[in-house]
């Protein structure tokens, strides 16, 4: 058994994180954890809150200058790095790869071999509906097509814990809403930690089941999510909730039909964990 699943404490906690640039923004004091109850986390903030600097920090891209992350409760090192996969925002896609070329240059990237793979690999391509653009580059390829294509170069690593900055920005509503459903059976049937960030409360209301507000660089909120029980959400975000409150009725309506993704529970569950 690995140290993903040993128990119910927290899977990922922030503690104090501090990681201020020169000029002095980035983020301050940031604590919060993630459990295996909690496990799609909305964090949520205004362009330049600090969300990507928590991430980049998570993924130890930067280091913090105070305070520290744990995983599991052990401290935040390289092998945990190895089960994290890192959903990247529309400006960072890998152009000039293909996008099989991506998938396996992210999977032997974690160390994992082709013998251990090459099946999934197939699977995944045929429930992410991606048959035809096999050696498309990414550049080619639709909004929701490069989502599916990044999605297929994170779930063929096996993550634990996968975080997406504004993963459904410029996807129309069939999209969006196919992408979360994909996002909440990852969550809910495999036990995946999911950290999402998002400028918009409202179009993740029916995704995330805990949400952390971030403003100038600091938590102003962090909570299992209601909305309905809790108004400051609304006094805090007032525009945001007022605009989405009417997407939403059109997401519930559409999101009646179901996707596939039971399948993909079966592609990704006899993974071994090593
Ligand atoms: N490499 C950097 N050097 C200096 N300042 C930075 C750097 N990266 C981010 N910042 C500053 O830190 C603050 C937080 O930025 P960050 O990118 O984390 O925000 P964000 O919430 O992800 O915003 P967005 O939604 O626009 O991506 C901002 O004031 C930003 O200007």
């Amino acid at each position: 058994m690995s140290y993903f699943q040993q128990t119910n404490e927290p899977v990922i906690e922030f503690k104090e994180i501090t990681k201020l640039f020169k000029e002095g923004r980035g983020i301050r004091d940031i604590s919060f954890d993630i459990t295996k109850e909690n496990n799609i986390v909305g964090l949520i903030g205004n362009n330049g809150a600090g969300k990507t600097t928590l991430l980049k920090t998570l993924f130890k891209e930067y280091t913090a200058q105070n305070g520290e992350i744990l995983i599991n409760g052990e401290p935040l090192e390289n092998k945990h790095l190895k089960k994290m996969a890192f959903f990247p925002d529309q400006n960072n896609f890998p152009k000039h790869f293909n996008i099989i070329e991506f998938a396996k240059f992210s999977a032997e990237l974690k160390g994992i071999k082709p013998k251990d793979y090459v099946d999934k690999l197939e699977k995944l391509i045929r429930f992410l509906k991606l048959e035809n653009f096999r050696k498309s580059k990414f550049t080619k390829l639709s909004a929701g097509q490069q989502k599916r294509a990044l999605l297929l170069s994170v779930l063929i690593t096996n993550p634990k814990i996968i975080a997406l900055d504004e993963p459904t920005a410029n996807l129309d509503v069939d999209a969006r809403i196919e992408f979360q459903e994909i996002l909440k059976t990852l969550a809910n049937d495999l036990k995946i930690s999911i950290i999402i960030t998002s400028h918009i409360i409202d179009e993740m209301e029916n995704l995330i089941n805990k949400v952390v507000l971030i403003k100038d660089g600091v938590i102003v909120y962090d909570n299992n999510y209601s909305l309905v029980k809790d108004g400051k959400l609304e006094v805090l975000y007032k525009d945001y909730v007022t605009y989405q409150k009417q997407q939403i009725k059109v997401d519930k309506q559409k999101a009646g039909n179901k996707s596939n993704v039971a399948s993909l529970v079966d592609i990704l569950r006899n993974e071994d964990d090593d």
